[in-house]
C-alpha cells in the first residue's frame, strides 16, 4: 500500500478535487430525481408554477455540466496512475541490488509491470476512488431518498443488499483460481515472446522457432479461455441484478396497487431511486470482485517494488581520496553455497595497468563486479585509496570510474547519446573522439550523423562499432580508474591494437584494470594477474610469465593457434 499512498499524495489536489465533484454530481443525480417527481405530482394536481419547470431545468442544466467537468479530473488521475505506476518500476531498476536484478527475467518482468500498473491504477482509481466519491454517495442519497417517499420499501432493499453479497462471495471463489491462472500464463505468453525477439538469431539457427510458437500458442489458449470464463461471470452479475431490480419494481406495482399508497410521482422517482440505488451496488459488487483479482496482480507487481535495494547508491561517506590504488586482502564472495572468490589478495599501484586473465568462469568479472561495488563482499577487505569499500557512497564512486561492460556496452538511442549521453559538447569534439576509436568512417557515412539511431542493443552497429563507441566515452569523463571487461573482445587485431593505443595514451596517469581473452592486447601492460577457480595463481609482466608459468603459457599458445 505505500507505493499507492505515494501516488495518492503526489496528486493529491486532483484527488481532492475528484472526490468532491462526485459527491456534489451523486447528490444531484439523486435530487434531480426526487425534484421530477413534484414535477410530476404538480402537473397531475394542477399546482406546477412557471419557478418549479425553471428550478427542475437549472437542476439539469448544472447536473450535466457537472458531470462533464468531471471528465477532466477523471481523465487526468486516470492516465496519470497508471503512468506513475510504471515510472515507480523504472525507479526502483535504478536503484535495485544488483544480485536481485540478475535473477530478474526481462519477458517476465515487462508483463508483471504491464499487469501491475494497470491492476494498482484499477485498485486506486476504479475501485477506492470511484467507491468514495460515487457509489458511496449514490447509495446514501438514493437511500436517503427512497426513505422519504416509503420505509418499507427500504427495508426490502437492504434485504436484496445482502442476497448480493453471498451470491458474490460464492462466485468470487472461483474467479480467483481462474485470475491466478491468467496472470501465469500471460507472464509464460511474454517470456516466450520477449525472448523470440531478443534472440531471434539463436531461436532461428537452431530452429527452435515452431517448438517457441507452440508453446507460446498453449498459453495464448490457456489465457483467452480463462478470460472468457471470468469475462461469463462478471457478466452474470449484471443479470442478476438486472433481473433483482425488475422484480422490484414489479413489486413496487404491485404494491402501489394493492395499497393505493403512493402517487403517480411518487411510482416513478421510487423506480428510478431503486435504480439508483441498486445500479452502484451492481457496479460495486463487479469492482470489489475486480477489486479483489486486481490485487493479486498488484500484488506480484509490488513483490517486484519491494526487491532489495541498493542502499549503498546514496548512503555512504563522500571520497576524499584519489580511488587510483586499490588494495584488496583475503577477499572471498559465494553465489548462495558456491564459492567463486577464495581468499584473493591483491595491490594495485595509483596509475598501474593491470590485466585479468584466466579461463572462463575463474572469477575476473566477479572481482571487478565487486569493485564497482555491484557484488557485495562479507568477507575480506578492499581499500580504495585509504577509503574502505564498503562504506563509500557509490554514486560518488561512479563519478570516478568509467566501466566497459563484458555485454553490449551502448544502448538504445542516437550515436550522440551513446557518446556523451547528456552532456553539452560540441560536434567537433564528439567527432574528434570518435576518430580516436577508429569510428570516424561509421558517422561520415551516416546521412543523420551523430544524430543516427543505433537501435535496440545497437543491433545497427558491428559488435566491433558498439566497443569502439563505448571507447570513445572516455574522453568525455574524467575517471580516476578505468575498467574494461572484455572491451575489445570483437574487434580485430589490428583496429584493438590501435584502439588500445590511443586508449592507454588517454588514460596514461590512469589505473586500468582489464579482462583480456586475446593477450597480445594486454602484452604492454605493467601487471598480468593469472586467475584459476577464484584465486590469484601467477602474477608478473607478460615476458616474466611467458617464460615462467606454465598456465600462463598454456593460454598464450591456445591464443595464438
Ligand atoms: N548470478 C550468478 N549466480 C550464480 N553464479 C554465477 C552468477 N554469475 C556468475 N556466476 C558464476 O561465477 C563464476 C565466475 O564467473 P565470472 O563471470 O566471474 O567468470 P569470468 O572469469 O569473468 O569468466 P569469463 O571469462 O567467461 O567472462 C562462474 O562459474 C559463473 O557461473
Amino acid at each position: 500500500m505505500r507505493y499507492i499512498k505515494e501516488i495518492l499524495k503526489n496528486n493529491k489536489l486532483w484527488v481532492l478535487a475528484y472526490i468532491g465533484l462526485g459527491i456534489f454530481n451523486a447528490f444531484m443525480a439523486n435530487y434531480k430525481t426526487d425534484y421530477f417527481q413534484k414535477v410530476i405530482d404538480g402537473l397531475a394536481a394542477g399546482t406546477l408554477t412557471f419557478a418549479g419547470v425553471i428550478t427542475y431545468g437549472l437542476i439539469l442544466l448544472v447536473n450535466y455540466c457537472m458531470n462533464y467537468l468531471d471528465n477532466y479530473p477523471e481523465k487526468k488521475l486516470e492516465y496519470g496512475i497508471y503512468l506513475d505506476f510504471k515510472l515507480l518500476s523504472l525507479r526502483k531498476i535504478s536503484t535495485i541490488d544488483y544480485t536481485e536484478y540478475q535473477k530478474i527475467g526481462t519477458g517476465k518482468l515487462v508483463q508483471r509491470i504491464e499487469n501491475g500498473s494497470s491492476a494498482g491504477r484499477n485498485v486506486v482509481f476504479n475501485f477506492w476512488l470511484r467507491l468514495i466519491r460515487d457509489l458511496l454517495p449514490t447509495i446514501v442519497f438514493s437511500v436517503y431518498f427512497i426513505w422519504k417517499i416509503d420505509k418499507i420499501i427500504t427495508y426490502i432493499l437492504f434485504v436484496g443488499y445482502i442476497l448480493i453479497f453471498i451470491i458474490t462471495n460464492i462466485l468470487l471463489k472461483f474467479l480467483y483460481k481462474i485470475k491466478e491462472k491468467i496472470l501465469n500464463s500471460e507472464e509464460l505468453f511474454n517470456h516466450f515472446l520477449v525472448r523470440g525477439f531478443m534472440e531471434m538469431l539463436v531461436f532461428r539457427m537452431s530452429k527452435q522457432f515452431p517448438s517457441e510458437i507452440k508453446k507460446t500458442r498453449s498459453a495464448k489458449e490457456d489465457i483467452v479461455s480463462s478470460k472468457v470464463k471470468m469475462n461469463m461471470i462478471h457478466e452474470a452479475f449484471f443479470t442478476i441484478f438486472a433481473l433483482l431490480v425488475a422484480m422490484l419494481d414489479i413489486g413496487i406495482l404491485f404494491y402501489a396497487w394493492k395499497t393505493k399508497n403512493l402517487t403517480v410521482g411518487s411510482i416513478v422517482a421510487l423506480i428510478a431511486l431503486i435504480e439508483n440505488a441498486y445500479t452502484p451496488i451492481a457496479i460495486f459488487n463487479v469492482l470489489y470482485v475486480q477489486y479483489k483479482l486486481d490485487k493479486a496482480s498488484y500484488k506480484r507487481f509490488e513483490e517486484f517494488l519491494d526487491l532489495k535495494e541498493d542502499n549503498q547508491l546514496r548512503n555512504g561517506d563522500a571520497i576524499h581520496t584519489d580511488i587510483g590504488e586499490i588494495s584488496i586482502k583475503n577477499l572471498s564472495f559465494q553465489y548462495e553455497e558456491r564459492k567463486i572468490i577464495d581468499d584473493l589478495s591483491l595491490f594495485i599501484k595509483r596509475g598501474q595497468k593491470i590485466a585479468f586473465v584466466g579461463e572462463s568462469g575463474s572469477g575476473k568479472s566477479t572481482v571487478i563486479k565487486i569493485l564497482l561495488g555491484l557484488l557485495k563482499y562479507n568477507q575480506g577487505e578492499i581499500y580504495l585509496g585509504d577509503m574502505e569499500l564498503s562504506g563509500i557512497c557509490l554514486n560518488n564512486l561512479y563519478d570516478r570510474v568509467s566501466y566497459i561492460s563484458q555485454d553490449v556496452p551502448v544502448f538504445d538511442g542516437t550515436i550522440k547519446e551513446n557518446l556523451v549521453f547528456e552532456k553539452n559538447v560540441s560536434e567537433e569534439q564528439m567527432l574528434d573522439a570518435l576518430k580516436e576509436v577508429q569510428l570516424s568512417h561509421l558517422v561520415e557515412n551516416l546521412a543523420e550523423g551523430l544524430d543516427t539511431e543505433i537501435g535496440e542493443k545497437g543491433t545497427c552497429l558491428s559488435g566491433g562499432e558498439k566497443q569502439r563507441l563505448a571507447f570513445a566515452r572516455l574522453w568525455f569523463e574524467n575517471p580516476e580508474l578505468v575498467v574494461l571487461d572484455e572491451a575489445t573482445s570483437a574487434m580485430d587485431n589490428l583496429t584493438e591494437e590501435n584502439v588500445m593505443k590511443s586508449v592507454m595514451l588517454k588514460m596514461k596517469d590512469k589505473t586500468v584494470i582489464a579482462i583480456a581473452h586475446r593477450l597480445n592486447s594486454i602484452a604492454g601492460f605493467d601487471r598480468i594477474i593469472l586467475f584459476r577457480e577464484g584465486k590469484i595463481v601467477g602474477q608478473g609482466t607478460f615476458e616474466e610469465l611467458l617464460h615462467t608459468d606454465s598456465y600462463f603459457k598454456e593460454l598464450y599458445n591456445a591464443n595464438v593457434q
